[in-house]
């Protein structure tokens, strides 16, 4: 008899016998199609997620095992596995270093198309945790491609799709505007851990035949967007200083200039490369940019606010090297994916601050009933 191997009660994932996977997705005559997502719990997964479901696929996410639970993203999405008609996002553990993990959840979910969005993606941080950046975004991106190869190879699933979510950050120092044919001079480990992943990405296209995508992604933000990146940080202190729960908010680097997008509009673009005939790369971006100092003038004084009154510059969140001015050419994408962004810079600023107005208002019911600290923000 075979040993059975029980995995998490509780995404529901079904026990398997090892040696014998057992998909857990649709038998494949009434079959939807399916998508894979490493870092559905993130922004851009939580997003893709959503536009996938709209679509009528089901959804299967890997999810890091943390202490704490880290889907607050995907919670208004989830249904209980129980409810086995409707459950159509399902979420697995499994980690991008931990190659087994891949190849097994591959064998058993059998995907149609996986998309790889999984990353240590703060750019500060990554000077920090070089190491650990470079085992997850680079070498994680490998080991997915590996398992998708071995998967195919002993499949014959030929039909199979990868996304890599590639980044802006590669470009680094190369003056804008940045195209496909723009080339790479990454600023930290994050970037040319992206640079790795973006080579592996296009080796496994040309050495095994694999429809593998890259989309070269500029900075695209939301009401989802991790509170310590930096448009995030100054909407999240809009909302608290315009309520009365903090007072100063502490940046570095103003003079940097960035082309930033809204995050829903972009797993379009993601989607689009993988229903071309042919895999290729592209820049997806607004083709503005904008300076943290303009993104601050425009937060600020929405809700009437100066923010020369509340800004202080710490020389802790100044990088070791800086990434001066990204301004993307997306005009491969506009052309061939036919892609182009719906929200513009003033409506994504004013998106942000709204929700985060509101999510402050709800702070202070919970200050006001002495359930919560109004502490500074980080
Ligand atoms: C496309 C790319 O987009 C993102 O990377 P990023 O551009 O580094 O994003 P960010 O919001 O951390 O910084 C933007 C700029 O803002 C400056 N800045 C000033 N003061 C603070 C500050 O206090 N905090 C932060 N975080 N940045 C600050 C900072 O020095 C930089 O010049 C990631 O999604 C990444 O994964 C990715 O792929």
């Amino acid at each position: 008899m075979k040993k059975v191997v029980p995995k998490s009660e509780l995404f529901g994932s079904e026990p398997t016998e090892i040696g014998k996977a057992v998909p857990t997705c649709t038998p494949r005559e009434s079959r939807r199609k399916i998508a894979l997502i490493t870092g559905i719990t993130g922004q851009d997964g939580s997003y893709l997620t959503e536009f996938l479901l709209e679509k009528g696929y089901e959804v299967h996410g890997l999810i890091r095992r943390s202490s704490n639970f880290n889907t607050q993203r995907i919670n208004h999405i989830y249904i209980d596995p129980h409810n086995a008609n409707k459950a159509l996002m399902k979420l697995h553990y499994a980690d991008l270093t931990d190659a087994s993990s891949l190849r097994r959840w591959l064998d058993t979910i059998l995907p149609d198309e996986v998309y790889n969005l999984a990353a240590q993606s703060h750019v500060a941080v990554s000077f920090e945790i070089p190491d650990y950046t470079a085992d997850v975004v680079a070498t994680g991106a490998l080991r997915l491609l590996e398992a998708v190869r071995s998967h195919v190879s002993a499949s014959g699933r030929s039909h199979i799709k990868y996304y890599q979510a590639g980044s802006s950050e590669m470009f680094g120092s190369t003056p804008p505007p940045q195209s496909e044919a723009t080339p790479f001079h990454p600023r930290s480990p994050y970037a040319a851990s992206k640079v790795a992943a973006h080579w592996y990405t296009v080796n496994y296209r040309e050495a095994y035949g694999i429809f593998a995508c890259n989309g070269i992604l500029f900075n695209h933000e939301s009401p989802r967007r991790g509170e310590n990146f930096v448009t995030r940080k100054i909407t999240r202190a809009v909302g608290r200083i315009k309520i009365g729960l903090q007072s100063k908010l502490f940046l570095g680097n103003l003079q940097a200039s960035r082309d930033w997008g809204f995050a829903g509009d972009y797993v379009e673009a993601m989607w689009l490369m993988l229903q071309q005939e042919k895999a290729d790369d592209y820049v997806v971006a607004t083709e503005e940019s904008h300076t943290v100092e303009e993104f601050l003038v425009m937060a600020f004084g929405y809700v009437g606010l100066d923010w020369r009154e509340h800004v202080v510059i710490d020389k802790r969140y100044f990088r070791p090297t800086e990434v001066d001015n990204l301004k993307g050419d997306a005009s491969k994408a506009r052309e061939v994916l036919k892609w182009k962004p719906k929200v513009g810079f003033e409506e994504l600023v004013k998106m942000m601050v709204d929700e985060d107005v509101e999510l402050a208002k709800r702070e202070k019911v919970l200050v006001d009933a002495g359930y919560m600290d109004a502490h500074q923000q980080p």
